[in-house]
Parts: C-alpha cells; structure tokens; sequence
C-alpha cells in the first residue's frame, strides 16, 4: 500500500510543501537549467554537481598519475561489484547480486540466452507489444538463435494469462512503461510467470530511482536497469543487471569474455564461469563512465527511497489534477503509475517544442505522446505547478502552432 499523498490544491501550497520537503536539501546537489524546469530526468537524468571532481580525480590521479597501477591501488577491478553492491538497495538486493556492466541491451541479451537455456523444454519470449522497443528486438535475436525459438508480443500485459503456455520459457516486462508510466505489480505478475513454469527478467529502467523495488522478495529470477535516468549518472553510463542467488552456478550466459571467467588473469585457454554474479560479465565496462556512476552514487546513499515514492506520487498526482480537460494517459491510481506523466495530443511534438521554449524541459515519444518525467530529488512542487500552468497557456494560445516548433531532429 502506498503512503496518503497530499495534493496541493494552490500555488502557495505548492510553496508550504516545498518549505518542508524532506528531499529540498538533495536539490543543491545537482546542476539545474538556469531558467527553467527540467522534466526530463526519466529519459537523461542531470549532472551531479560533485561528478566533474571525480572524474576528474579519476583521469588526472588514477589514469593520468598512477596509470596501470590504479588497477589494484583504486580498486578499479572490483567496481562492477562494488557499484552493484550499491545499487542492490535500490532494487531490494544483497550484496554479490547486482553488478554493473554493459547496456541494458546486452545485459537483456546475457539474461534471455540463459533463461532459454534453463528451460530446455520451451522456446517462447513474451513480452508487451508496446514495451521499450528494444527488449523486443533482442527477444526477437535471442529466440531466433534456438531452434523453434520465437517472440511473442502480447497486446498487453493484461493478456498474460491468455499467453502463458507451457511454451513459454520467459516474460520480460517493464516495471514502469515508458511510455504511459503504468507500473506493474512486480510480485503478483513474478508469481503468476513461475506458476506457469516461466522465468521473470524485469526491466527496471524507468523505475529505479524512482519506486523502491523489491526484487528478492518479489522472487525475480533476472533484471536489467540503466543508471543514466533517476540515478544521474551520465549519458550512456554503464548498466546493471540481477541474477537471482538461486541461478548463479547454472546460468550460462553467451558472451564469455574475459572477465566473466573465474580467473580472468590466468589467462587460460578454456572458458570456466566465474563463480557468483560475475560470470555475467564480458569485459571490463568504460572506466570513466564508471566513475560518473561512483559520484552520483555517493548521493543516493543518503537518500530513503520511500521519501521518493511519496513525493513522486504528490508531484504526478499535482500535474495529473492540473491537466484535467487533457487526455493524460498515465493511471490515475498511485499504486499503478511511476514517476511520470504522459498526455495524448495529436500535434504533441510542437506542443513540447514550445513547453521547452518557455523553459519547460519534457519530451516527446511517437506517435502522439507528450511525457513530464518528475524526479523527486531535483524538482519542486511550485516547478511542477508552473509547468502545469505553462502547458495549458501553450494549449489554449495555439503558440505551438509556429512553424520553427515543427523542425525534428534525429533524437525526439
Ligand atoms: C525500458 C528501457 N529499456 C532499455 C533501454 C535501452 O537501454 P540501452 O540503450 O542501455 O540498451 C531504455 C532506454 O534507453 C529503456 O527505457
Ligand atoms: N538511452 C538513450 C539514448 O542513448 C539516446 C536517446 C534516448 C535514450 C533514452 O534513454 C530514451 C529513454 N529510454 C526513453 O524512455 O525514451
């Protein structure tokens, strides 16, 4: 059950909560636009403001002056297991079940092989149609390397029980659609896939951050997540990706790269998995990039993840009332939606152009989906408030209406 939100109902009260907000303080910590609100952060998070030190630290002191010995010196072997070890907590995991590698692409690709190759029996991917494009498109390249393997995309994920047959080696779901925001129940859905004799993977992109997660004790097999969302840490950051304890000596993922074998500097001739999460490494992930998610990590150690939810409930439910009139698309229900809100509009493209003109920073997903991403640590309820205002000033004006508002570029 959640928490009771408060909705602020007025401009001032909007003020009163922000006066209060136990999330205020975390504000200071991350470098904002100037003049305006940033309602993005569920597609590119913000630059923490302590991240250029450390990267600094990283390619001046480690790099540049230590060179090869920062290896072992800085601990630089062990960070896809210690910064998995630090995002455990935010997915309900222990230590030695999360590490940090790759894109979410890949770690999908590493987890969906396994999974086939544990359920020997059958063949089948299910997955939503309307899921984050890419998971289908791996689904689509893992099943069409086994024999009889196929993908199948439900209408929704309201169908699952009209898909789950015995063919069915895996589901992979989105805990937070990224496109409407719903959220799914993670472990009624987990429980119902196992009875049906499945494996679980959940794609916790658009929720981590954002919702507390409970990946133990929802019993999921597998999830993969990206750390360049609610986490903040840097544009194309490094990956992560669960295993469940249960799974770790029989999980035989595909991409047996050097780091995945129990003595990468052995250099055997012969692949042996390394014992534990690490088997479900390939290579060494970007050092640099790694370093951006030490930083951001340092701030989501101080941070209580229920503090989050409430206020992401408060900040989406503001927006959701003050948009009343407009076709929002996200559940109106807390306990369904994430931390964003998306609204149909048929010109939604130029209606964001002209949001992003005013200094409100969302964005636009094809083909008639207009998305506020709300990220409790850096927004605030008047922010949420005025952008409220300013979308139904850029609707009842027409402004969007201006041709320099229709110029696409290659990234929407
Ligand atoms: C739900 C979801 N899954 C996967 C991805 C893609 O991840 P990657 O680019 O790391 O492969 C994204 C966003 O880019 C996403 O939103
Ligand atoms: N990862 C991205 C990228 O490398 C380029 C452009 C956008 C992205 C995104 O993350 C998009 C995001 N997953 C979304 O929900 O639309």
């Amino acid at each position: 059950m959640s928490a009771p939100v408060t909705i602020p109902g007025t401009r001032e009260q909007c003020a009163a909560l922000d006066a209060v907000d136990p999330l205020a303080p975390f504000r200071k910590e991350f470098t904002l636009p100037a003049n305006g609100v940033y309602l993005d952060g569920n597609s590119l998070g913000v630059l923490p403001v302590r991240t250029p030190e450390v990267v600094r630290r990283t390619v001046e002191e480690e790099w540049g002056r230590d060179l090869i010995t920062s290896w072992n010196k800085h601990g630089w072997t062990e960070l896809p297991y210690t910064l998995g070890d630090r995002i455990a907590p935010l997915v309900g995991a222990g230590a030695g079940e999360v590490v940090v590698c790759d894109s979410v692409s890949v770690n999908l690709f590493k987890l969906l092989t396994a999974a086939l190759r544990m359920r020997p029996g059958r063949r089948t991917v299910l997955g939503e149609r309307d899921t984050f494009p890419t998971d289908l498109y791996i689904a689509e390249g893992v099943t069409g390397l086994f024999e009889g393997g196929s993908s199948v995309l439900m209408p929704s994920v309201d169908d699952l029980d009209a898909y789950l047959d015995e063919g069915v080696a895996a589901v992979v779901l989105s805990h937070v659609d990224y496109r409407t925001g719903r959220l799914l129940d993670m472990a009624e859905i987990t429980a119902r896939v196992h009875r049906a004799g499945a494996l679980m993977i959940w794609d916790v992109c658009h929720s981590v951050g954002a919702v507390p997660i409970e990946l133990t004790a929802c019993d999921v097999d597998f999830a993969v997540g990206c750390t360049y969302k609610y986490l903040n840490a840097g544009p194309c950051a490094p990956a992560f990706l669960y295993a469940a304890p249960r799974h770790h000596a029989v999980a035989e993922q595909p991409l047996t790269g050097w780091f995945g074998h129990a003595e990468p500097f052995a250099f055997d001739s012969g692949y042996r998995p390394a014992e534990g999460i690490g088997r479900f490494l390939t290579s060494f992930p970007s050092l640099l990039a790694l370093s951006g998610l030490r930083a951001t990590l340092e701030i989501w150690e101080q941070v209580d993840l229920r503090e989050v939810r409430a206020k992401s409930l408060a900040l989406t439910g503001l927006f959701i009332e003050q948009a009343q009139g407009l076709d929002v698309v996200t559940p109106r229900r807390p306990e369904e939606r994430g931390s964003q809100v998306a609204i149909r509009h048929p010109d939604g493209f130029p209606v964001v152009q002209a949001m992003i003109e005013r200094g409100v920073i969302g964005d636009f997903r094809a083909p008639d989906l207009i998305r506020f991403g709300f990220t409790p640590l850096y927004v605030s309820y008047t922010e949420v408030w005025d952008a409220a205002a300013a979308l139904r000033e850029v609707l009842a004006s027409g402004e969007w209406r201006a041709e320099r508002f229709n110029r696409r570029g290659a990234v929407t």
